[in-house]
């Protein structure tokens, strides 16, 4: 692709209701969009396109180091003259080779998805090849998990739960911090049953020293219990993992496919949580998923509470074999009254995978408007 102007969107959602995890209570949703525009070329000569991608950074760094401030600098005075330079010689950027060329910078991870997420979609619409095929998506629609902030109270929690659970969603995942881990875990299984698949996300609460506390999930029968230590302990994960038998799943440890090797070889995530913008794209994300699968680690495709954009990306994601379990991949109206896209709709617990040309979706310009905070032109002179 040849890259000729790329706008930077800082929007802001209104979330439908407050969401309490360990490190925040967000009422909206603050997020970096990407829209790309060049040409790529094709056999019958170059033809002109857009591309969209999505930084998954919050407002602020309380989930990781990144924040939309700084992704956006990061976008602005790092990573985009760094491709003009390439294109200034001459060469063309590409949705494979954007990773490669970027590497000088350290970290950064979810600006750095953010683009290539942009390129690829571009390269993808102008040969007319969803991210589904792109990424050898073996089916046409994934089941839908869902993510249930922390409550003001127990009850309040059952209302939430019942009420997805007559949505059609498939699995529950509960956020977990100490002072709200066993009472929730019980109060849903009392009330909803053992057949519930069920999990809970603790956001890097607790320590080691928790150990036997946290051990008494294991009578909830749970899928996993996921990123319960902080980011970078791998070593005291490893350690938990023996002193308890409901899986560990990690999210936040897992910034690159290097990450998912060493958490797999000390034994500290027996399931991984993928997330392409965490781990810098959806290119790496494949290769953890290809790693993970090598090894007969499960894994599920997590999310960050992304517009249509990233949802339609994920959805293609979790349509891959080794995406065993249910994803955070909910319907846009989890966390949206509107998106900036067609909303996602649950189908039968199912979300279907866009087969349209890239993304498959586009953000609606009204829509898109009326959530935009700030638009920047931010391609090199
Ligand atoms: C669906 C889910 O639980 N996602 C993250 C937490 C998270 C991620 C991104 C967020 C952005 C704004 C507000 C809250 C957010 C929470 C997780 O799995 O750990
Ligand atoms: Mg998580």
């Amino acid at each position: 692709m040849l890259i000729e102007s790329v706008e930077l969107r800082e929007l802001r959602l209104p979330l439908v209701s407050p969401f309490t995890t360990s490190f925040s209570t967000q009422t909206e949703r603050n997020t970096l969009v990407l829209r790309v525009a060049g040409s790529v070329p094709t056999p019958n000569g170059r033809v002109d396109v857009v591309g969209w991608g999505e930084c998954v950074a919050l407002g602020e760094p309380l989930y990781s180091p990144e924040y939309i401030d700084g992704a956006k600098r990061m976008i602005q005075l790092y990573l985009l003259p760094m491709l003009a330079r390439v294109q200034a010689e001459g060469r063309e950027v590409t949705a494979e080779t954007v990773g490669a060329l970027l590497e000088k910078v350290v970290g950064h991870r979810m600006a750095k998805a953010a683009i290539e997420m942009a390129v690829l979609d571009a390269e993808l619409r102008a040969r007319g090849e969803s991210f589904a095929r792109y990424f050898g998506a073996t089916r046409t629609r994934v089941p839908a998990g869902v993510s249930v902030g922390i409550q003001p109270s127990v009850d309040a929690l059952l209302g939430a739960v019942g009420g997805y659970l007559d949505e059609g969603y498939v699995r529950i995942k509960l956020k977990i911090q100490p002072g709200w881990d066993l009472a929730p875990v019980a109060a849903v299984r009392q009330q909803f049953g053992d057949e519930v698949l069920l999990q809970v996300d603790a956001n890097a609460a607790y320590t080691l020293a928790d150990a036997q506390h946290l051990r008494r999930l294991d009578d909830y029968g749970l899928l996993l219990i996921e990123q319960p230590l902080a980011e970078d302990d791998l070593v005291q994960h490893a350690k938990l993992a023996t002193a308890m038998s409901t899986p560990i799943c990690l999210d936040e440890s897992i910034e690159s496919a290097k990450d998912a090797a060493d958490a797999i070889t000390l034994g500290a995530a027996s399931v991984i949580n993928i997330k392409p913008g965490r781990v810098g794209g959806y290119l790496e994300a494949k290769r953890i998923h290809d790693l993970s699968r090598a090894h007969g680690v499960a894994v599920w495709c997590g999310g960050m509470l992304e517009t249509g954009l990233g949802r339609a990306a994920n959805a293609a994601l979790a349509a891959l074999d080794g995406f065993s379990l249910p994803g955070d991949i909910s319907a846009s109206d989890r966390f949206y009254r509107e998106d900036i896209t067609e909303p996602f709709v649950l189908r039968d617990g199912h979300i279907d995978v866009p087969q349209g040309p890239g993304l498959g979706v586009e953000p609606i310009p009204e829509n898109l408007a009326r959530v935009t905070h700030d638009t920047q032109e931010v391609w090199p002179a």
